[in-house]
């Protein structure tokens, strides 16, 4: 099954986004600096451009840069005067994102390298932000909500990356941290006044996976 979600990925991909050798470099930069291939897929990564776009975002927050790659999709997406500030725990991968963003060109990403528990409340003149992609480590998932909603306005979307891992997140016994996070966090989610909110399971290069996205009302 999975060879044809891949085949089908493909062919999505390769029929409607434009062949593009900036991000093809840049995935080659990550697998030659041996960071993990756990970046969105492109399709994904259009995805996120489009709900840049659509909501008319001029400042994005992500939380987990690794290489860059959803970074890249977003901030090329922006307006001129808009910009992401991306955060990552690992100095290694903050490197090698730099140098992709320097290699694509832009002068609109700001890189804050540490756990983002520790960088999340220095970003307090920053906000509001239009637009906060959660996509780091999973168990903080909750603690990254409570910042995201106070780093938001009306109309902000925060959008949560992988939340449904391979159909473990139904599993309330669960002995993965990672899904217990999530399952927090959906519940956080679910049960907030402040949000209105759905998730989308995705099927194709990347697996059986999902993510969820909520509106500040
Ligand atoms: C799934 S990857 C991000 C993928 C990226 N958003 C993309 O799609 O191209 C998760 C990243 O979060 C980073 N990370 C893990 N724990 C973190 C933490 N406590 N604070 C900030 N970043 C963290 C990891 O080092 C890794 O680079
Ligand atoms: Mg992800």
């Amino acid at each position: 099954m999975h060879a044809k979600w891949s085949a089908v990925d493909e062919y999505l991909v390769n029929t409607l986004l434009p062949a593009d050798p900036v991000l093809d470099n840049l995935l080659l930069h990550n697998q030659q600096s041996s960071l993990p291939p756990i970046d969105v897929a492109p399709n994904q990564g259009q995805l996120l451009a489009l709900l840049v776009q659509i909501s008319g975002a001029r400042k994005v927050l992500e939380i987990g840069t690794l290489g860059g790659y959803s970074t890249v999709w977003m901030a090329r997406a922006l307006p001129e005067d808009g910009c992401v500030v991306t955060l990552e725990a690992d100095a290694h991968h903050a490197r090698v994102a730099q140098e992709n963003i320097c290699s694509a060109g832009l002068n609109n990403v700001e890189i804050r390298v540490g756990p983002a528990a520790d960088t999340l409340p220095g970003l307090a003149a920053l906000a509001p932000f239009d637009l906060i992609f959660i996509d780091a480590d999973k168990p903080n998932n909750p603690l990254y909500l409570e910042w995201a909603l106070k780093y938001s306005r009306s109309g902000t979307l925060i959008i949560g990356d992988n939340v449904v891992r391979d159909g473990e997140v139904t599993n309330p016994e669960s002995p993965d941290e990672r899904v217990q996070g999530v399952r927090k966090f959906i519940k956080m989610l679910g049960q907030d006044p402040r949000l209105t909110v759905t998730a989308l399971q995705t099927v194709g290069s990347k697996g059986w996976d999902g993510f969820t996205l909520a509106r500040v009302k």
